[in-house]
């Protein structure tokens, strides 16, 4: 039997499905590495979850592959599918992945360093291992790509903006997933005003009217909008001038921002909201309160953006799990017609709204989106 594989490399986990080729490719296996660093878990669903010590995205790609073997064994893998974050200017729809396809996509490191160098690592590991798979690399940036003008840029001379410096926004597998789960199952919503927080290890919120993205909270990098994990999310430029004032080079500032920002920056104890949620460290507490004001913020700003809400839904590790974030961001928004239902919300429910705004929570899959992208190139 023919197999397609996917490959998701985000910032703090590696996720991976195994599925039949086909319109709607049946899954055969999935799992993920997670909490990549010094306590790394391999997850393969339907077994145990298994600590695999310390692991970076290389030997936890090694690791995923030897999980695998078993699965693979006597089955053909024709495709590997690969969420690549940054498609620049020139990529939106999924490409084949040749040598002057992935150079081009090299340059594009320098913008979202947490993920490109990953992603294309596991293009590398993956034209290894299955030599004559076809490669296909499936952009995070391609849903946001017909948003406005208004949205694109930045109030920046206009020649910065031709260079290719626009606000592309991230995490599109994940928006395409949860619109495609809207139009199956809520079909009037899906041509409605909804806003969708995808809250993982990164962040971002994406306004989208009638299955079209308007508006999102992420920009150039995936730096920009909420908090995260250890990003800062919205900055005031003018601090940039201030750290490179007092001597900080490109390198340091990147590793501020990108590492040791968000809530592991503000809390000095955790980049996971598991951990800061179960603390009852005062830091801990301030870091989520600052979360939870930006998240509130930006549904306000995204509703503006929309011209009004008919939905509201949460997905990504956080927006997932973590139904005290969910209560804090819908408390006391009655005037935009989100009100709680408590219960449905504690118990992760997929309807955890009362009011005439709907509020969901669906559990992303931007592997099932990257298989889709193979199995049609494959036929
Ligand atoms: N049960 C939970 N409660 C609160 N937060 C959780 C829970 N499970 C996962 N998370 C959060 O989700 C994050 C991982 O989200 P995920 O979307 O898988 O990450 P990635 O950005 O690497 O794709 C973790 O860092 C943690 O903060
Ligand atoms: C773009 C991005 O931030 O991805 P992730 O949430 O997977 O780190
Ligand atoms: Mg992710």
């Amino acid at each position: 039997m023919s197999v397609i594989l996917t490959l998701n490399a985000g910032s703090s986990s590696i996720k991976f499905g195994v599925h039949e080729t086909g319109v709607e490719p049946p899954l055969l296996a999935s799992g993920q590495v997670e909490n990549l660093g010094p306590l790394a878990r391999l997850k393969v669903k339907g077994t145990p979850a298994r600590e695999i010590g310390p692991a970076d995205h290389a030997v936890a790609l090694r690791a995923i592959l030897h999980a695998l073997a078993p699965v693979l064994e006597g089955r053909k893998v024709l495709g590997v599918g690969h969420r690549i974050v940054h498609g620049g200017k020139s990529f939106g729809d999924p490409v084949r992945l040749t040598p002057e396809v992935i150079d081009q996509l090299r340059t594009l490191e320098p913008l979202a360093p947490l993920h490109q160098p990953h992603n294309l690592a596991a293009v590398d590991a993956a034209r290894l291992a299955f030599p004559e798979a076809l490669q296909m690399g499936c952009f995070d940036t391609a849903f946001h790509r017909g948003h406005p003008f208004v949205n694109d840029a930045f109030a920046l001379p206009l020649r910065f903006y031709e260079q290719g410096v626009r606000r592309y926004g991230f995490h599109g597998l994940s928006y395409d997933y949860i619109t495609s789960c809207l139009r199956r199952d809520w079909p009037a919503l899906a041509k409605g005003r909804v806003v969708v927080a995808h809250l993982g290890n990164g962040a971002s919120m994406c306004a989208i009217k009638d299955g079209h993205s308007v508006g999102s909270t992420m920009g150039f990098s995936a730096l920009d909008g909420l908090p995260m994990g250890t990003r800062c999310g919205q900055l005031d430029p003018g601090v940039l001038l201030y750290l490179m004032a007092q001597g900080m080079g490109a390198a340091e500032i990147e590793r501020i921002l990108y590492h040791e920002s968000g809530l592991k920056g503000l809390s000095e104890i955790s980049h996971d909201m598991r951990t800061l949620l179960a603390s009852d460290d005062p830091r801990a507490a301030q870091a989520v309160e600052y979360y939870v004001f930006r998240l509130r913020r930006e549904v306000g700003a995204m509703a503006a953006v929309l011209g009004g809400l008919d939905g509201v839904v949460f997905t990504g590790g956080i927006g997932e799990h973590a139904a005290p974030i969910r209560a804090r961001v819908i408390e006391g928004m009655e005037f935009l017609g989100l009100e709680l239902d408590a219960g449905a919300n504690a118990k992760d429910a997929t309807r955890i709204g009362t009011g005439p705004v709907e509020v969901l929570v669906i559990p992303t899959d931007e592997e099932r989106v990257i298989a889709r992208a193979v199995s049609k190139a494959l036929s």
